[in-house]
């Protein structure tokens, strides 16, 4: 899919902990419709990026805006409503819900239906929670846990439960999806199925997709583009071919992952 106009904008944006500068200076665009991927070293400050852009942290410095509106300062759950949607390092689902449950609490945080007409047992109501599971089963044949819909998030083997947790993400309806570490624990094989994963739900869903990677197949098999952290700094940024070519890169990163 060809790159449109810019989404995410990020202005020279960084935290600081005390005296560590986990991110620094950091400046970069998204444009739609665009899959790039984030690397670099243990401790780098990617997941710190992410909770940069999801208001989890506030920049110390520099500014961080999704389709010209400015993001720094904004709660969480508002960055979700503007478009931001995320995935964790660790596992993070409902685990005692069922898989249904998991996707169709995303989509409550959307809902159209009003508080009261569900106190009151509205026909809106009604009409409401039966469009959001016919929704949230649609989500999960994309992502192959339609069987597995009535089973506790729990009980699922770990790919599966990596799986939901994107199609969890993504029934908050983002324009920007950010992936942390999406094949952690995942054997070959399903490291493989999730590249797949990934490429079709850009596409079905003209998304722009960030994510954060140590599989360097998944990174430069599947990112058009990918930046490079090094203590809090970006380093490099450039197609999978100029990375893996970038001396700066080696001697940070990649000397140590690819032969
Ligand atoms: N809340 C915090 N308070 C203090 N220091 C923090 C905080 N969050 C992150 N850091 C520090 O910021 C730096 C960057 O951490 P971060 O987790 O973002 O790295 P990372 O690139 O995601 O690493 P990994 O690949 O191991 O997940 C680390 O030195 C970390 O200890």
């Amino acid at each position: 899919m060809a790159a449109g106009k810019p989404l995410l904008k990020v202005e020279n944006a960084g935290i600081r902990f005390g005296g560590l500068k986990a991110v620094s200076g950091v400046t970069l665009e998204l444009r739609q419709g665009e899959l790039a991927g984030l690397i670099g070293p243990n401790g780098a400050g990617k997941t710190t990026f992410f909770n940069l852009l999801t208001g989890v942290y506030v920049p110390t410095e520099g500014s961080i805006s999704l389709v010209g509106e400015k993001l720094n300062g904004l709660a969480p759950y508002k960055i979700t409503k503007k478009g931001i949607s995320r995935t964790f390092q660790n596992i993070r689902l409902f685990s005692d819900m069922t898989v249904l449950d998991n996707v169709k609490v995303a989509y409550h945080s959307l809902a159209k239906h009003s508080i009261l007409s569900s106190i009151f047992r509205f026909p809106s109501h009604f009409k409401g929670e039966m469009e959001m599971e016919e929704k949230a089963i649609e989500f999960l044949k994309i992502f192959k846990l339609d069987h597995v819909r009535y089973e506790k998030a729990k009980n699922l083997p770990y790919g599966q439960q990596r799986r939901l947790e994107i199609a969890r993400a993504l029934a908050a309806k983002p324009k920007l999806l950010l992936l942390d570490e999406p094949a952690a624990g995942m054997n070959p094989q399903e490291t493989e199925d999730l590249m797949n994963l990934i490429a079709l739900i850009r596409e079905k869903f003209e998304l722009t997709i960030l994510l954060i990677e140590h599989d360097m197949n998944l990174v430069m098999g599947v990112c058009e583009r990918i930046y490079v952290l090094d203590h809090g700094q970006l380093i490099a940024e450039g197609t999978p071919e100029q990375i893996r070519n970038n001396p700066k890169v080696i001697e940070a990163y990649l000397g140590e992952e690819v032969s």
